[in-house]
């Protein structure tokens, strides 16, 4: 094939592009006008405005192996508005990403804490608030054969401040269960159906909390020693037996899950409210079950 191609300016204008115009508005930041922050009676103040679904590398520390690890995080960044203000000054989020980006960005509370207060100051508003959603990973052996395997959980940061009532933490895990249906385990002759559940921790942390005791480990730990059995990455055969009989010996309904962990998160002192959620992938169904349970200790 021998195809005689014009040049790359000839192909853009061939598919539209034009010559630039003449140019009257400014170009220097100080004479361009400012409509964001035009001050009028806007009729209404906004509860949150600024930006979703920002992406960005970020490290973790975690009390299970990997103790630190890189993941991607997903991040929303807003704050409230007065009545009086036209907009918000979008351009400060990213700034303010930036400047924890260059600082190696760690997803501890404290350092999280700080961003947030500091977002506030940025942008001149009187509150902040950071929602940061990542996969979290942890090592899982395998029960036998003690073979490893990464498994991960979604889990996720909430920080709100305002100048006059300072910080709510709220915290949420997601992780990955195994359920194995009690009533079918009681009617049938042979075997149960089991399937692959998702626990949602949702936990707003105390002010005792201090990042030794490591949520995410806790949280984990409150849903899977509470299932019928835990996820495993790499099951060799012996693993395998030993992961379907203790479901077998411990079978659970998506509301016998939301009690047990209740009980777990009640007894943990350094939670003041939560939600527990259980959904199953019903192996027999195409929908799901559900149960759900909040508790303000
Ligand atoms: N308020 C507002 N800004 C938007 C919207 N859509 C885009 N923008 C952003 O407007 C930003 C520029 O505005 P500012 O952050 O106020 O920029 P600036 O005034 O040069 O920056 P400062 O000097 O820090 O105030 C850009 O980052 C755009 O992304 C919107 O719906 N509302």
């Amino acid at each position: 094939m021998d195809i005689q191609l014009p040049s790359k300016a000839e192909r853009h204008t061939l598919f539209g592009s034009v010559t630039p115009g003449s140019k009257t508005k400014p170009t220097q930041k100080h004479k361009m006008s400012d409509l964001q922050n035009k001050k009028n009676n806007f009729l209404f103040s906004l509860n949150q405005v600024g930006i979703s679904n920002v992406k960005m590398p970020v490290n973790v520390h975690s009390m299970l192996p990997p103790t630190q690890q890189t993941t991607v995080a997903t991040f929303t960044l807003t704050s409230s508005l007065p009545y009086n203000h036209k907009g918000t000054n979008m351009s400060r989020f990213t700034e303010q990403l930036e400047k924890y980006r260059q600082q190696g960005f760690t997803l501890d509370l404290p350092i999280l804490r700080d961003f947030v207060r500091e977002l506030s100051e940025r942008l001149e508003q009187v509150d902040a608030k950071l929602e940061v959603e990542f996969p979290w990973f942890y090592e899982r052996k395998g029960p036998f054969s003690g073979l490893t395997g990464l498994n991960h959980a979604t889990a996720r940061i909430c920080i709100s401040y305002s100048q006059e009532a300072g910080f709510t933490n709220d915290v949420t895990l997601i992780c990955g269960i195994t359920t194995l249906c009690p009533c079918s385990k009681e009617i049938s002759e042979y075997s149960a159906h089991n399937q692959r559940g998702y626990v949602t921790m949702n936990v707003r942390l105390s002010n005792d909390y201090d990042e030794e005791q490591d949520w995410k480990a806790a949280l984990l730990n409150a849903a899977e020693s509470n299932a019928s059995a835990c996820i495993h990455p790499i099951l060799k055969r012996p693993d395998e037996k030993m992961v379907t009989e203790q479901a077998y010996e411990n079978p659970r309904f998506v509301e016998d899950m939301v009690r047990l962990v209740t009980a777990d998160l009640y007894e943990i002192d350094w939670i003041t409210s939560f939600t527990v959620e259980c959904r199953n992938e019903e192996s027999i169904h195409l929908h799901d079950a559900v149960a759900l349970l909040t508790i303000n200790k």
